[in-house]
């Protein structure tokens, strides 16, 4: 359970129970990439309004110290919710008080737009952080996309997800500003084998074909920057693109199982290709059925996005469901929001997207209404390292 004052972390309970776990904080790659998807989302993306490079770098290390605290269970700063002095205000907001860590990741990203002339950032841009283009059909609504920088806290525990935004956001004030945020509620990938894949809210299994953290030949070739790729500052870091795609659900609710099942290529029940049996099969993209059409069709959600269909091209998803109440005409106003890591967007996210929003069936479902690009530089590796020294350097 978290504790109340700066104890040390070997002082504290340890739980044998996964959910509860913490996830190691420092190393060569941040956590809450390939980590074990957890079952909670809340997403930040802020933009700084200092305009001191001293400050931005000040707060990047304060950022980093209580996320190391919280990842680890522990109260965002050294006092605690209650255990400082009566005059100030406390540095934890004390929600979390009693939680374990809940398997709490935050990982860190700088939008393109950091990258302007106010913080000396703009020679450090990666090409691979290119601005991404119009797609068709988007419906981009730019107060909740783009953002310098982006915190994504994952954790099995809602409560405890949004108390490290919260702690960030209130750590943060006077440097930046909250641009957006977006809870989401149930994870819509797997990224281990351990892990059952989950439904997204169209009932469907979504993350069975996925990179996972076991895969690390793939992990090696199509998430992690590599040397040579770009700035030195990113290698070991992955580049994020986020996508907030509202579902038209209730029109959804009124398509035929076997219109459903076509447009993904996908069985409803097992997720398994329309081609095979089980989920795990393979697609057989070949394969012709009634009058020599495929049986997978030609415009199949998998088929569009397969790595056969982009020269290999592969993604780490790593989405959640989000149902953002109602939109006051009787809709709910519920999707997807997207995330994908990745190495490069140009050879990766970008020209999938773009053959999905030429010819996927699914777009009459579905409306892109948020995006956002983010560098995620590599982990922190020790308790003297921080988020963005590199960059800084
Ligand atoms: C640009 C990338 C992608 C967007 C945007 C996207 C939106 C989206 N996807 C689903 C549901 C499913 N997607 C599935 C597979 C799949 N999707 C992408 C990419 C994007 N999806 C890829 C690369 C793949 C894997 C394709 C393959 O190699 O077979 C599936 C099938 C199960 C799976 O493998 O995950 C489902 C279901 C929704 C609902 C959606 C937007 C709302
Ligand atoms: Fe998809």
């Amino acid at each position: 359970a978290r504790v109340l004052a700066d104890e040390p972390p070997a002082a504290r309970p340890v739980s044998s129970s996964s959910a509860s776990d913490a996830v190691p904080f420092y190393g060569r790659h941040q956590a809450g990439i390939t980590t074990p998807a957890q079952d909670r989302l809340h997403f930040v993306a802020f933009d700084v309004t200092t305009t001191e490079r001293a400050e931005l770098v000040d707060l990047l290390q304060e950022w980093t110290a209580a996320a190391a605290r919280m990842t680890q269970g522990r109260d965002a700063g050294a006092f605690g919710a209650v255990g400082g002095a009566p005059e100030a205000p406390p540095d934890d907001t004390g929600e979390a008080l009693g939680l374990p860590a809940s398997g709490l990741t935050l990982t860190v990203g700088f939008g393109p737009s950091l990258f302007d002339e106010r913080f000396g950032l703009a020679g450090r841009r990666p090409p691979a952080l290119a601005d991404l283009p119009a797609f068709a059909g988007d419906g981009l609504l730019p107060e909740i996309s783009g953002g310098d920088i982006c915190v994504q806290a994952c954790a099995h525990d809602p409560q405890v997800a949004v108390h490290a935004i919260r702690n960030l956001a209130r750590i943060g004030f006077g440097r930046v500003t909250v641009r957006y945020s977006q809870l989401g509620f149930g994870r819509t990938s797997s990224t281990s084998r351990t892990q059952a894949t989950p439904r997204n809210l169209m009932g469907f299994k979504d993350g069975t074909n996925n990179l996972k953290l076991e895969d690390t030949a793939m992990l090696r070739d199509h998430l992690w920057a590599a040397p040579g790729d770009g700035p030195a500052w990113m290698d070991g870091g992955a580049y994020l693109v986020t996508r907030k795609i509202r579902m038209h659900i209730e029109t959804w609710d009124r398509a035929p199982l076997a219109e459903q099942e076509a447009i993904f290529g996908r069985d409803k029940g097992e997720g398994a290709p329309l081609t095979g049996k089980a989920e795990f099969d393979e697609p057989d993209f070949a394969k012709t059925g009634l009058g020599g059409e495929p049986v997978i069709p030609r415009d199949a959600h998998v088929r569009l996005a397969h790595p056969t269909s982009h020269g290999g091209a592969r993604l780490l998803r790593r989405g959640y469901n989000y149902v953002d109440g109602s939109d006051g005409l009787g809709r709910l106003d519920a999707g997807l929001f997207f995330m994908a890591y990745q190495r490069d967007p140009r050879r990766q996210f970008v020209p999938v997207q773009q053959a999905l929003a030429a010819t996927d069936p699914l777009n009459e479902y579905i409306k892109h209404v948020s995006s956002g690009l983010f560098a995620c530089p590599p982990g922190v590796v020790d308790a003297s390292d921080h988020w963005g020294r590199a960059l800084f350097a």
